[in-house]
């Protein structure tokens, strides 16, 4: 169970995340929409500590994550794999090697600064990399770089790194943003089934309520930081988009569509 209690982070005026409480249970998948601006973002790189709250808690299994400190929360980080909208791979490496950078979260010292040098990754490490580009298809392009794949290709790539942090929860950042409708679909499947298969937690950041209604266990809409709708997709009809944003479903798609974009030339 992941317990937010709180959680507000401020950026000068702004509260970007504001007094968001709630509690997600293990293997949920939880899909997080709103418009640009709302918070969304931000949410999730407080989940992870990549952001320092300005208030509120975050606790894990009881835990108090926000506390955690040195080794804690490089292990807290390790269990909190990100996929980016972009998908973050070193573009000009393999396939195969950027999986296997996932493993970094496991080493640390001396060794982690000898795999980057030398990038020796033992034989289990190069099993498990390879087992996991089998599962989504991508194990003939275990070898090719990553600039040569499809988005939809590489952001299951980067699924695969993320795995390999063997992480416990999933934070999806706006994952097929980037992606035309098919390779969207192939990355919302990969999503579902480390999901419903690893029993693995996600929490993903969506522009289309279509997916998240789809894919989704539950939905939170946030606006200006808050949360302002929580609970199961058949609940969040288009007229409750249209009351709690104030405007059509459509547009709201349409909007977020845009917002999307330049994000992704930016
Ligand atoms: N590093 C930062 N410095 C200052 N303000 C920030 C920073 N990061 C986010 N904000 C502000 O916090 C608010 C929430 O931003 P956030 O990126 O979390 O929203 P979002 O819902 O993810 O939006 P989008 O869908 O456009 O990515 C916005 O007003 C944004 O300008």
């Amino acid at each position: 169970m992941l317990e937010l209690q709180g959680l507000t982070r401020r950026f000068g005026a702004t509260a970007a995340v504001d007094g968001v409480s709630l509690a997600v249970p293990a293997g949920q998948m939880l899909g997080i929409i709103g418009r640009s601006g709302a918070g969304k973002s931000t949410l999730l790189r407080l989940v992870n500590r990549l952001l320092e709250p300005s208030a509120g808690r975050i606790l894990a299994a009881g835990r108090d994550v926000t506390a955690l400190r040195g080794r804690a929360l490089r292990d807290w980080r390790r269990d909190c794999a990100m996929v980016f909208q972009q998908f973050n791979l070193v573009q000009r490496l393999d396939v195969l090697t950027n999986v296997l950078l996932g493993r970094l979260a496991h080493q640390h010292g001396l060794r982690r600064a000898l795999v980057l040098l030398a990038g020796s990754f033992g034989a289990g490490e190069r099993a498990m990399a390879l087992a996991a580009l089998e599962r989504f298809g991508l194990l003939e392009v275990a070898l090719q770089r990553a600039e040569t794949l499809s988005g939809g290709q590489q952001q299951r790539v980067a699924l695969c790194r993320a795995l390999l942090q063997q992480p416990r929860i999933i934070l999806a950042d706006e994952p097929i943003a980037s992606l035309d409708p098919a390779n969207a679909r192939t990355v919302m499947d990969a999503l579902r089934q480390v999901n419903r298969e690893d029993g693995l937690t996600v929490l993903v950041n969506l522009h289309h309520l279509d997916t998240a209604r789809e894919y989704c266990d539950r939905i939170l809409a946030m606006q200006a930081g808050r949360v302002v709708f929580d609970g199961p997709p058949a609940a969040l009809t288009a007229e409750r988009i249209a009351a709690i944003y104030g405007i059509p479903e459509a547009d709201f798609a349409a909007e977020a569509e845009a917002a999307a974009a330049r994000a992704a030339v930016a």
